[in-house]
């Protein structure tokens, strides 16, 4: 195949073996599909050392700033990213740029990335697809279990509940305290893996930073509220979308609180498997963005025994449509930590 570089580079090892895959000096074997997004497919590789002997100084090992991110067996997760357009391919630098800004044990490092460029397409400009490398948890996300929990009529434990989102705010802590604050912009439990673990809490971990965003904001004309929206709707997910992204005033200061919003719904699937505004719409439909704006919240038939009063209200506190008046991730974690301290045993 024929490749210019732009930079770095990654390049199908047609040769050898056919399913491998190289980002910059390194080279990994595909071993199966994990997951796929929008334009993008996930996989399972493994990483090829030629001198196995020496494997702790080669390859990745001698790329990667923190070895606890490195793997006992050389398994990783390749997302495979596929770009058409000027506009994706600055997404997907941004998504890289931002991935770099952040080094916490609860949120999902970027390990190596690479863009190629691939055959011209007639008009002759080039295509390019980029490759991401991450640490694997073969777990799946926080949706895949609530989804596999749900048709066992499973739930998590209180104590799980409480673990599972301390987890989250301490990545979001991470995020919004970096001056200039960022935002995720996508918290949801489709963007948490969960690796279980023996006699302890679940591991949680947020990823895709595709959407992180400087977090601040100021709105002050009624075109900047539109073009806010209408960035909104493509890269915060509806279910878990913030009011003031639906409906933004035209003189509106936004920060970081879209992610407590986010939060506050996560925290309610993480323990009924849906968000708040999808559950209040049920079977009957109705419109997304009133059931949001209106803060529109019922709780489910849950486990036996039901989880405490003080986790709904909880989420009601974080549901607060008024973003000024919304808490802030320090005031969460104060919440979080007294909730642990009574529920956990
Ligand atoms: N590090 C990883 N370890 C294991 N599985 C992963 C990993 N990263 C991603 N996956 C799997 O691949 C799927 C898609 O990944 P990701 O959400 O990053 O892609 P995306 O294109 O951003 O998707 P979307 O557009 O739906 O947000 C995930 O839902 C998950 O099942």
């Amino acid at each position: 195949m024929g490749c210019s570089f732009s930079g770095l580079n990654a390049l199908y090892d047609a040769v050898n073996g056919g399913g491998d895959v190289w980002i910059n000096d390194n080279r990994f074997r595909i071993v199966r599909q994990l997951g796929e997004g929008g334009f993008a497919y996930v996989y399972l590789v493994k990483e090829v050392i030629s001198d196995a002997s020496s494997a702790s100084s080669v390859g990745l090992a001698k790329k990667v700033k923190d070895p606890s991110h490195l793997s006992d067996d050389g398994t990783y997760a390749m997302k495979k990213v596929l770009i058409q357009n000027n506009e994706q391919l600055e997404l997907v630098r941004e998504e890289i740029r931002v991935s770099s800004l952040f080094s916490h044990p609860n949120l999902l490092p970027l390990l190596d990335h690479a863009i190629i460029a691939i055959k011209p397409t007639q008009e002759g400009s080039w295509n390019h697809e980029a490759y991401l490398l991450f640490p694997v948890h073969l777990d799946g996300t926080l949706l895949d279990n609530s989804n596999a929990m749900k048709s066992k009529k499973e739930f998590f434990s209180t104590s799980d509940v409480l673990q599972i989102f301390r987890q989250l705010c301490a990545g979001l802590k991470h995020m919004h305290g970096l001056v200039p604050p960022y935002a995720h912009n996508d918290v949801k439990p489709g963007n948490v893996l969960l690796t279980r673990r023996k006699g302890q809490a679940p591991l949680a971990i947020l990823m895709d930073f595709g959407s992180a965003r400087p977090a601040r904001k100021q709105i002050r004309s009624r075109s900047e509220a539109l073009q806010l929206q209408e960035w909104a709707s493509e890269h915060c997910s509806a279910p878990f979308r913030a009011p003031e992204l639906w409906d933004c005033p035209s003189d509106a200061d936004i920060d970081e609180r879209t992610d407590i919003w986010s939060l506050g719904c996560t925290l309610y699937a993480i323990m009924y498997g849906v968000s708040p505004f999808e559950y209040a719409l049920g079977e009957s439909g109705g419109s997304l963005q009133l059931a949001i704006i209106n803060a529109q919240i019922k709780w489910p038939a849950g486990p036996k025994p039901p989880y405490p009063e003080a986790l709904h209200q909880f989420v009601t506190w974080m549901l607060q449509p008024q973003a000024a008046v919304r808490p802030q991730i320090d005031d969460i974690i104060i919440h979080v930590d007294k909730l642990i301290s009574k529920f956990s045993q």
